[in-house]
């Protein structure tokens, strides 16, 4: 019988009772299971980190059966051992509880176990590989944690639209997308267009297993590309009310975003390569130093309602509010309804109060129009390093096309900590809305992209609405962008 104590860290398993009787637990010595992300070697035996635990139930002769993942070959793998636990409340002690539930209770400290989960898996995401993904990596997790899954095989774009519009919200706490942005971006479409909105926000979650070539989602609020660490991440982390963004437009009506909007350089290298799919995300770095390289220009009009009027208020709000999170405001509809939207855009020659058009030199010269509200784009691609989850701002950053080629190549180079933000052709602020007319000429052809999906090339209005998903982040906060440690 294996021996195991639970201490302030973890399960302390003892080494020595657990070499004869625990197959497959201890496949590798204490040292060697030291090195491995989330194991800890202490003097007498190998700690399971009460985060890595994931089921805990009662065994013959008052043992307890102990369900953990441990990382194997860059992989989680579950694992499962019986053992005699000790320590913490112990039954015999006044007001304990038994092992079972104390276990339970420490391995779930941030979250409820054993949900009841819609699980979305794209077969075309990823240049194939979703199925495979989620089979190996993220369902033998959600099954060892007694998730109930409802699994959904997605057919064609926009079935998890329909599927989200008609389902019993009441049978789920939430929404495993196993694919790219994709699939997140018609969820939330399906869950806004339902009537009971409001309840279905409140009440599901949304998060990404990373499997696609795009996974903003995963890897901004869940810190990994990796789709079994992810679904650790989900089942264990904090549960954030973060802003959606409102998309406005005359072809599309209305729709939410969570991601981003792009039109110029990033879109063409996004949507625009669409065809060179097969050779996987190094596809966008090589269209977007193509479309730099030719100093591609993108004409437009930008017009926005200001949250930071320059790069230094900009720092100071978010060294506010960075360490804040979480939404007070309850969820209601008009908290879901557009402001400047009654069907149709706003009269461009009658802006609504507060509203301002940006510098008219820079938006017919521009090269990259971006606004989103996740600060990794990609993996290297910290391209919102300032973004919030629920700060009540949209990211804008926007490149002057009329910039030397070095320079728009530096801080091309320096998107992997962010620090684009601060070259001189670059602009960045916080907006509450804004409008986009792209003014291309007759005959030219482009891309906007929402959400890294293609979106017709026409005049948008973007709203933010405050707190609206329910998502998942390890401690409550995006992945660490560093942008107070990268400040020029
Ligand atoms: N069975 C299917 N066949 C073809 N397309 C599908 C299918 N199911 C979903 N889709 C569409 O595939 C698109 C891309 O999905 P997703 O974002 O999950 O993958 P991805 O590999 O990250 O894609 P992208 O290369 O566009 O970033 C979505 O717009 C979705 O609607």
């Amino acid at each position: 019988m294996v021996l195991a104590k639970i201490t302030d860290h973890g399960l302390l398993m003892d080494q020595t009772s657990s070499e004869t009787s625990s197959a497959g637990l201890f496949c590798c010595s204490p040292s060697e299971l030291a090195d491995k992300n989330g194991f800890e070697e202490l003097s007498s035996g190998t700690l399971i980190p009460f985060k890595n635990i994931v089921w805990v139930e009662g065994a013959l002769n008052e043992s307890v059966e102990i369900t953990y993942v441990e990382q194997q070959d860059s992989h989680l793998k579950v694992r499962t051992v019986v053992a005699d636990v000790t320590g913490g409340k112990q039954s015999n002690e006044p007001g304990s509880k038994s092992a079972v539930s104390q276990l339970m209770a420490l391995a779930y400290a941030n979250s409820e176990p054993k949900k009841s989960v819609i699980v979305f898996v794209n077969p075309h995401s990823g240049k194939g590989k979703a199925i495979h993904l989620y089979a190996h990596e993220v369902e033998p997790i959600l099954s060892a944690a007694r998730y109930h899954v409802e699994l959904v095989k997605t057919e064609y774009t926009g079935h998890a639209t329909e599927y989200m519009k008609h389902v019993d919200i009441n049978k789920y706490d939430g929404v495993i997308c196993a694919s790219g942005d994709g699939i997140p971006h018609e969820v939330l479409n399906g869950i806004y267009s339902r009537e009971d909105r409001v309840r279905a926000f409140e009440r599901l979650f949304i998060a990404q297993t990373p499997c696609g070539s795009g996974n903003a989602m995963a890897l901004s609020c869940l810190g990994t590309l990796k789709p079994g660490l992810a679904t650790l991440e989900i089942i264990k982390g904090h549960t954030v009310r973060s802003d959606l963004m409102l998309i406005c437009s005359k072809s599309a009506g209305l729709r939410v975003s969570f991601l981003s909007q792009t039109y110029g350089v990033i879109a063409e290298a996004d949507i625009g390569t669409e065809w060179m799919r097969f050779i996987g995300e190094i596809r966008f770095d090589i269209g977007v130093a193509f479309k730099i390289l030719r100093r591609k220009q993108f004409p437009c009009r930008v017009a926005v309602k200001r949250i930071t009027n320059d790069k230094q208020e900009l720092l100071e709000r978010y060294k506010s509010q960075y360490q804040q999170h979480g939404v007070t405001r309850l969820l209601d509809e008009d908290a879901l309804k557009p402001k400047y939207f009654d069907g149709q855009l706003f009269d461009d020659n009658q802006l609504p109060a507060g509203w301002e058009w940006l510098d008219d030199n820079v938006t017919q010269n521009l090269s990259i129009f971006y606004a989103g509200k996740l600060p990794y784009i990609s993996k290297d691609v910290d391209f919102f390093p300032a973004a919030l989850p629920n700060d009540g701002a949209i990211d804008l950053v926007l490149f002057d096309g009329r910039a030397q080629v070095w320079k728009s190549a530096h801080s091309l180079l320096q998107l992997d900590k962010g620090m684009h933000v601060w070259h001189d052709h670059v602009d960045h602020m916080k907006v509450e809305s804004l409008k986009l007319v792209p003014m291309l000429e007759q005959g030219r052809t482009s891309y906007i992209s929402v959400d890294g999906e293609n979106f017709p090339v026409e005049t948008i209005q973007v709203e933010v609405l405050l707190g609206v998903m329910k998502t998942v982040m390890n401690d409550g906060r995006y992945k660490d962008s560093g942008f107070l440690a990268h400040i020029p």
